[in-house]
Formats: C-alpha cells, sequence, structure tokens
C-alpha cells in the first residue's frame, strides 16, 4: 500500500531515522496492550504535534503522518483530557491513499502531565502524556520564585515523573546567587536533581545529559525568556552540525516555537517542549497536596485545635513555628494558599460532574426514548 500524504521525518539524518519504536518510548506494556489492534492491521504511533483538529503522528518507520481523531474516540471522551495528547501512543488505521488515516485507540497512558486548564473550568488539561522526567528552567534572578516552584513539584509529583530543575543564566549572576537559589530548590524537594546552568556558556549541563537517553521522554517546562528555546538549540544543534542537517528534525531548520513539539533528540531522548506554559496552574488533588507539604502536615498535629485555620488560632503549631524561624512563612502562606485553591477547584469538579452526569442522564433517556420509538415503529410494521 502506497501512502499519500506521508512525509519523510528525516529524511537524510541517517542516524534518526535508523530509531526504533523504543527509541521514541515505546516498551513491552504498549506492546501487550496493543496486541489485538495489531490483528485489526492497525499501526501503533506516537503523536508528536497537535494542529487542534489534526495531530502529528510519529511511526515505527520514522514516518511522519497527518492524521485525525476517530468519532468513537472524540464521543467517548467525557472531558479534553482523554482526548489524545502530545506523547500519546495511538492505533492507526492507515488509509490508502487519498483516504484519512485515523486514530481508532488511544493507548493507556503510563504518566501523564497535566495542570488545570486557563479559565473558570476544573477540567484537567493535559500537557504532555507518557513523560519520564520534567525539566523545568528557571533562574537565579527576576524568574526565580519559592512558591511557583513548589506548584511545579505538586504537578510532577502527581505525574509521577522525575524533576530536573535548571537554574540557567548562571553567567549573569554571582555564584553564591546561583547556589542559594538551587540550594532553596533542593530543600523544596530532595528527590529533584537541581543543575546550575548557562545554556549560553555551555556550562553545567552534563546532568542533564545523562538523564536523556534513549526512549526517555522529557517535557521542558519553564517561564518565558529562561532559555528554553537556546537549550533546544543547543541539543539539536550539536548533531545538526555533524550530520550537516540543519533542516533534518523540523524541517524548517531552527527550533521555532510555535505549536507543542516532540523532538526526538538525536544522541537520544524525547523532548516535548511546551511554549504555552506561562504559568503553572494547578490541577491536583488533597493528596498530592499533602504530599508536597508533608512536614507541614506533620506539624500541624501539634496544633491545639484539629480543625485549625493556623490563622490567629490559639495554639496553632505552625504559627509558634514559624516565630520560631523553624518554618518560612512564605511557605505557611504558599500552604493556606493551595488548600484555598483546592478547596475552589473541588467546588468547580463537583459542579462540572454534575453536568456531566445530568448529560450522561439526557441522552440515555433519549437513547431510551429513540429505541422504545424503534420498537413501536416495528412493531407497528405492517
Ligand atoms: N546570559 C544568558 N542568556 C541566555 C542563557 N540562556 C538563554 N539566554 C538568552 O535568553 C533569551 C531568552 O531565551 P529563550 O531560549 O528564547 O527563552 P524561552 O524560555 O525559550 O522563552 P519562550 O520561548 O518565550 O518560552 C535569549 O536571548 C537567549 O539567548 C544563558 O544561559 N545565559
Ligand atoms: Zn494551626
Amino acid at each position: 500500500m502506497r501512502l499519500c500524504h506521508e512525509r519523510a521525518f528525516v529524511a537524510s539524518n541517517t542516524r534518526v531515522a535508523a530509531m526504533t519504536m523504543q527509541d521514541i518510548g515505546w516498551n513491552d506494556a504498549f506492546e501487550k496492550e496493543f496486541a489485538p489492534y495489531y490483528l485489526k492491521g492497525w499501526k501503533p504511533a506516537r503523536l508528536i504535534r497537535d494542529n487542534r483538529i489534526t495531530y502529528g503522528a510519529l511511526l515505527e518507520d520514522g514516518q511522519e503522518l497527518e492524521v485525525s481523531m476517530s468519532g468513537k474516540i472524540y464521543h467517548d471522551a467525557e472531558t479534553d483530557a482523554e482526548l489524545p495528547a502530545v506523547g500519546d501512543w495511538v492505533a492507526l488505521q492507515v488509509g490508502a491513499c487519498g483516504e484519512e488515516t485515523v486514530i481508532q485507540a488511544r493507548l493507556t497512558r503510563q504518566s501523564c502531565f497535566s495542570r488545570r486548564a486557563a479559565g473558570q473550568s476544573a477540567e484537567e488539561q493535559v500537557i504532555a502524556a507518557n513523560v519520564h522526567i520534567v525539566v523545568v528552567v528557571t533562574d537565579a534572578g527576576q524568574d526565580f520564585n519559592a512558591r511557583r516552584m513548589e506548584r511545579y513539584f505538586t504537578l510532577i509529583g502527581r505525574c509521577g515523573a522525575k524533576a530536573v530543575i535548571l537554574v540557567n543564566k548562571s553567567d549573569l549572576y554571582p555564584d553564591a546567587q546561583n547556589q542559594k537559589a538551587a540550594g532553596d530548590i533542593r530543600a523544596l524537594n530532595a528527590e529533584a536533581e537541581v543543575y546550575v546552568t548557562s545554556v549560553e556558556n555551555r556550562q553545567g549541563l552534563e546532568g542533564l545529559r545523562n538523564v536523556l537517553k534513549p526512549g526517555v521522554t522529557v517535557a521542558l517546562v519553564g517561564s518565558s525568556g529562561v532559555g528554553k528555546s537556546a537549550l533546544i538549540n543547543l541539543l539539536l544543534g550539536d548533531e545538526w552540525q555533524w550530520t550537516d542537517e540543519v533542516n533534518g528534525i523540523t524541517g524548517k531548520g531552527r527550533h521555532t516555537t510555535t505549536a507543542r513539539e516532540l523532538l526526538i533528540l538525536p544522541k537520544g531522548g524525547i523532548l516535548i517542549d511546551n511554549p504555552g506554559i506561562k504559568e503553572v496552574q494547578m490541577w491536583t488533588d488533597e493528596g498530592t497536596l499533602r504530599e508536597a507539604f508533608s512536614d507541614i502536615e506533620v506539624l500541624s498535629r501539634d496544633c491545639k485545635f484539629q480543625d485549625c485555620k493556623h490563622g490567629s488560632d490559639a495554639g496553632c503549631a505552625l504559627r509558634q513555628a514559624v516565630e520560631q524561624g523553624e518554618l518560612s512563612s512564605a511557605r505557611l502562606e504558599g500552604y493556606l494558599k493551595l488548600d484555598q485553591e483546592i478547596e475552589k477547584l473541588r467546588g468547580r469538579r463537583t459542579k462540572r460532574q454534575l453536568i456531566v452526569d445530568r448529560h450522561a442522564r439526557r441522552s440515555q433517556q433519549s437513547k431510551a426514548r429513540k429505541r422504545s420509538d424503534r420498537e413501536l415503529a416495528r412493531e407497528l410494521r405492517p
């Protein structure tokens, strides 16, 4: 079968063209889940671009296809979060000449990096699916914000990914300032890998390079202007110079931050770049909140009253810890604010659930009505 709308993904970059499914994130669990789809003649592919109506999908043979969702996938999804997203593995029914290639199924996500959608919606927004590592880029100056970092950690923890933090632009700040920022970040999350880097001077990047291995999917996030694009260009650029094939990966030369993209790095690793994320909004649950602030949770057991609001309540252990310098007041404020936010989120989620339930009931009723109409019509048929 010849494919019409296929585009060579990496036409003359032999190193990437020789990649395997594992190089782009495939593993045994996906293989097992895919078994019934092989029987239908469907092909596995990873979504590398979200064009809203269509998606870019990368197939085993290195071909990139423009694909669309089947009606079933669209209608079965109760929330946007269930729709295919960049990083998802899907089953494609590849169209013959002139026919569309259609996503017939989405494989179970092994992890999912998501946030609450902007605006009033309580709906989860998937940033990237099947992510192993989230790299947060920040700097020790203007961008540094421990509260925001806490939020990143909450989201990353919920996703089950490893956190790698780059305190970038180190060439612009005194070493002590860079080290202090890195130390503050480590204090928030002992498991995070924190590196002081200068993309400009190509310094401090060994740690990141070490986690970028074939098959490992990395999502790159951070405020605007912290150096994400510069970093991507560096990671891709090295190899581009090697291969003399500057347009090999994106087909348009240097990486541009216009759409969500999944990039296969020439030296191994899969990078998902999310230019859209200016500020991480929370999509989380109480459990994750408690985990992120487990030290405060433990402290609060010493509050005199079990329902202590940690405000002006008498005998508040948290306030006392702040007074004694054992807990930073900013961190306590962050904790209290997150709590409020989750309350609000829960309210919106309940409301949304009601709407979904009502909708489901209505469509059940209308289906039942249609069924009984059909039965009646059949009975009345001469
Ligand atoms: N001095 C210095 N400048 C850097 C460094 N890394 C990046 N820059 C510069 O900072 C500016 C912004 O970097 P970008 O890579 O465009 O930032 P970004 O995170 O991709 O920003 P968005 O695309 O808006 O999300 C550019 O002029 C970079 O050259 C660094 O380590 N040191
Ligand atoms: Zn208290």
